[in-house]
C-alpha cells in the first residue's frame, strides 16, 4: 500500500533557519513578497485593483503581533486548504511546474520563514466575492482552517497576515527594524509599502529613465546613491543592460585599489525586490575595479534568495556585462586619455589581467599604461616607436642589475618584472605582427663593451690568470673590457642558462636518490656558459688593482670586486660567497692596517 510522507514542520522550520535562511530578518522579505505576487495577480484581471501594502508593527497593533495587510487577489476556501495546507505547493508555478514569469515566489516554502521569529500565523483573507477564510497555522505542524463569522467579514479582497512572535524574537518584529528592513528588501518595489505611516518604497530604480530630466542630473543622482548606498564616490558610473536577462542598473567604478582576489559583491534586485547586497559571479573576475547595482526579471535566486542561481543565462549575462565594462573603458581612452591614465593608476592590475587574453586590452595597455625603462617611464608605444623593437628585462632583478649599463650602452631596457608585464609584452606579437621583442640576456651584453687593444690585453694575461686563479672555485669567468660608466668598476654577468644551472645544482644537493638522477639527466643535456665577472679597464681604480704584482693582493682585490658586484646585482650571495666576502675584507682590512701581530 502506498503511503504518503509525514512532514515534521519543527524540523523543517530549523533546516530553514540553520541551513537556508542566513538570518530570521528575511520573513520580512517573503512577506511583502507574497504580498507584491498577491496584488499582481489581482491587477491581472483587474488593472485598476488598488495596490499597496501596509505593515503594522506591535506598537500599532497594542497586541504584541505584527499584521501586513495587502489589496492582492486573497485566497478561496479552496485554495488555503491547496496552497497553505502543503510545503512546496505554490499558485506560481505553471502547469509544467515552472517558475511563472510575473511573479516573485516559486518555491512554496516562503510563508515558513515566519515561523522563524512566529509561532503562530494567521492568514486572513479573501477572493473576490468570496467568503472570508481564517487559516491559523501553528509552529508544531498544527493547522486550522475556519470561515469568518458574518461580523467579521473583509470589507475588500486582500489578504491580512498576523504574526504572533515567538519568545526571545520580538525585536525581529518592532517598528524600527520592520521599516529598515522593510526599506532594505522592497525599496524599489512597484507598489506602495508602509510601516504604520512611514512609506518604505521609494519609488523606481535610481538609474531608470523616468528618474532625473538630464543624463548629467541622473549621474548626480546615482553618484549620491552609491555615496549613500555602498559608502564610496565612485570614479565613474557606467549604465548597464542586458535586455535577454530583463537585466537593468549601473556598475560604480572603485576609486580607489581593490585586491583582486578579494570577492565583489553586487547589490542585485529580482523583480525590484532585493535579493542580496553581495551577489558573486555577476561580473567576470577581471572586473574587480566594478561594483553593480542592478535589477533583473529573468535571472534565477536559489532558494534561499541570498544568492543568484549559477546558470547558462546568468554566464551569457556575466559576459555581456564584461563586454559593456569592456567598452566603456575603451570609449575612455578614445575620448579623455587622461581620465583613462589616471583610472589605470588606480586598477591597472585589473586592466592587465584583462589584456592576457582580451587583444583590445592589450592595445590599451600598450598605448596608455606608462611602464618603467632605464631611460625613464614611457608606455610601450612611446617605446616601440622610439626604439624600433621592445627590449625587456623579465624580473626586477635581472633589470636592477643591467638597467644602468645598460643605458650606459646605449640599451633601453623596460622592466618587465611587476605582475603580467613579461606576458603582456610576449603577447604583443601574436596580435601586431610588426611588434619586435627581445628578452634582454645579461650575457648579451658583453658582446656590447668594447676589447682591449691587442697590446694591453697581452700585458694584462698575468694578472688574468691570477685573478682566475682566484675565482675559479667558485665557477665564476673573468674577463677584462672596457665599458661606460667608467666608475663602475665590475659586473657580475650571469647568462640564463647558467642561473638554471645553479638552481638545478643547489637542488640536487638537497633531492633524494631518484630525483638527483633526473635532475643529472636535465644538467648532461647542456654544459652552462660559466657566469663572468667582467673588469671595467676604464675604471681607475681596477686599472691600478691590474698593474698589482704581488700574486696575494690581487687575489683579495679581485675577490673584493665579485663580491661587490655580486651585492650590486642583487644577485643570490651563496655559503662560498659569504665567506670569500668575509675572507677578501679581513684580508685587505690586514693589509691596509699597518702594524705587526
Ligand atoms: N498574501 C497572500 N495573498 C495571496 N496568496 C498568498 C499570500 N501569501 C501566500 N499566498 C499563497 O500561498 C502560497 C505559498 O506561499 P509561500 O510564500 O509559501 O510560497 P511562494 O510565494 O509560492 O514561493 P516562495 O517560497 O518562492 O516564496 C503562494 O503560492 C500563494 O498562492
Amino acid at each position: 500500500m502506498d503511503r504518503t510522507f509525514q512532514v515534521d514542520l519543527r524540523g523543517v522550520v530549523d533546516l530553514l533557519s540553520h541551513h537556508l535562511y542566513g538570518s530570521p530578518r528575511v520573513y520580512v522579505r517573503e512577506l511583502l513578497q507574497n504580498a507584491a505576487d498577491a496584488i499582481t495577480a489581482r491587477r491581472a484581471t483587474d488593472p485598476a485593483a488598488p495596490a499597496a501594502v501596509r505593515i503594522e508593527p506591535p506598537e500599532l497593533t497594542g497586541d504584541g503581533t505584527l499584521r501586513v495587510h495587502d489589496t492582492g487577489i486573497g485566497l478561496t476556501e479552496a485554495q488555503v486548504h491547496e496552497l497553505l495546507a502543503t510545503i512546496g505547493r505554490s499558485s506560481k508555478r505553471d502547469e509544467l511546474g515552472f517558475a511563472r514569469h510575473e511573479f516573485l515566489g516559486q518555491f512554496g516554502i516562503g510563508l515558513l520563514s515566519c515561523f522563524l521569529v512566529a509561532d503562530e500565523i494567521q492568514v486572513r483573507t479573501r477572493h473576490a466575492d468570496h467568503p472570508t477564510v481564517l487559516w491559523t497555522g501553528y509552529a508544531d505542524g498544527r493547522y486550522r482552517v475556519e470561515l469568518a463569522d458574518a461580523g467579521a467579514q473583509r470589507p475588500e479582497p486582500g489578504t491580512t497576515v498576523t504574526l504572533t512572535p515567538r519568545r526571545g524574537a520580538d525585536q525581529w518584529l518592532t517598528g524600527p527594524t520592520v521599516t529598515e528592513l522593510a526599506g532594505l528588501f522592497g525599496s524599489l518595489l512597484p507598489i506602495r509599502v508602509h510601516v504604520g505611516e512611514v512609506e518604505t518604497t521609494t519609488g523606481p530604480p535610481p538609474w531608470s529613465a523616468a528618474v532625473g530630466s538630464s543624463t548629467a542630473e541622473r549621474r548626480e543622482r546615482l553618484i549620491a546613491y552609491a555615496r549613500e548606498v555602498l559608502g564610496f564616490t565612485p570614479f565613474d558610473v557606467v549604465p548597464l543592460s542586458v535586455p535577454e536577462a530583463g537585466l537593468t542598473g549601473v556598475a560604480f567604478v572603485l576609486p580607489a585599489p581593490v585586491n583582486p582576489a578579494a570577492r565583489a559583491g553586487h547589490r542585485v534586485y529580482l523583480k525590484r525586490m532585493l535579493l542580496t547586497e553581495g551577489a558573486e559571479g555577476l561580473l567576470p573576475d577581471w572586473a574587480f575595479f566594478a561594483r553593480c547595482v542592478v535589477d533583473a526579471s529573468e535571472l534565477r535566486p536559489t532558494a534561499s534568495r541570498e544568492a543568484l542561481y549559477e546558470d547558462s543565462l546568468l554566464e551569457s549575462t556575466r559576459e555581456a556585462l564584461g563586454d559593456q565594462l569592456r567598452g566603456w573603458l575603451v570609449r575612455l581612452a578614445d575620448s579623455n586619455p587622461l581620465r583613462l591614465a589616471e583610472f589605470l593608476r588606480v586598477h591597472h592590475l585589473g586592466v592587465k589581467a584583462l589584456a592576457l587574453h582580451d587583444d583590445e586590452m592589450l592595445r590599451l595597455v600598450e598605448r596608455w599604461w606608462p611602464m618603467e625603462t632605464n631611460l625613464g617611464q614611457t608606455t610601450l608605444a612611446e617605446f616601440r616607436d622610439r626604439h624600433g623593437l621592445i627590449r625587456y628585462a623579465a624580473s626586477i632583478d635581472e633589470f636592477r642589475q643591467l638597467a644602468a649599463v645598460a643605458a650606459a650602452q646605449d640599451l633601453a631596457v623596460v622592466n618587465a618584472g611587476y605582475t603580467y608585464d613579461s606576458e603582456i609584452i610576449e603577447r604583443l606579437p601574436a596580435v601586431d605582427r610588426s611588434v619586435l621583442i627581445e628578452r634582454l640576456e645579461p650575457s648579451d651584453l658583453t658582446t656590447r663593451f668594447d676589447a682591449l687593444d691587442p697590446g694591453t690585453a697581452l700585458a694584462l694575461r698575468p694578472f688574468v690568470a691570477t685573478a682566475q686563479r682566484a675565482l675559479d672555485r667558485l665557477g665564476c669567468e673573468v674577463a677584462v673590457r672596457s665599458y661606460a660608466p667608467a666608475s663602475l668598476p665590475a659586473l657580475y654577468l650571469v647568462s640564463r642558462s647558467a642561473i638554471f644551472h645553479e638552481q638545478l645544482q643547489s637542488t640536487r644537493e638537497r633531492a633524494d636518490e631518484t630525483w638527483a638522477g633526473v635532475l643529472d639527466a636535465i644538467a648532461a643535456s647542456g654544459p652552462p656558459e660559466r657566469p663572468q665577472l667582467v673588469l671595467n679597464h676604464r675604471n681607475p681604480l681596477v686599472r691600478r688593482i691590474t698593474a698589482l704584482t704581488d700574486p696575494e693582493l690581487v687575489g683579495l682585490a679581485v675577490e673584493a670586486l665579485y663580491g661587490q658586484a655580486l651585492l650590486l646585482g642583487y644577485h643570490p650571495i651563496r655559503p662560498a660567497d659569504a665567506a670569500l666576502l668575509n675572507s677578501s675584507f679581513l684580508g685587505l682590512l690586514g693589509r691596509a692596517v699597518p702594524g705587526q701581530e
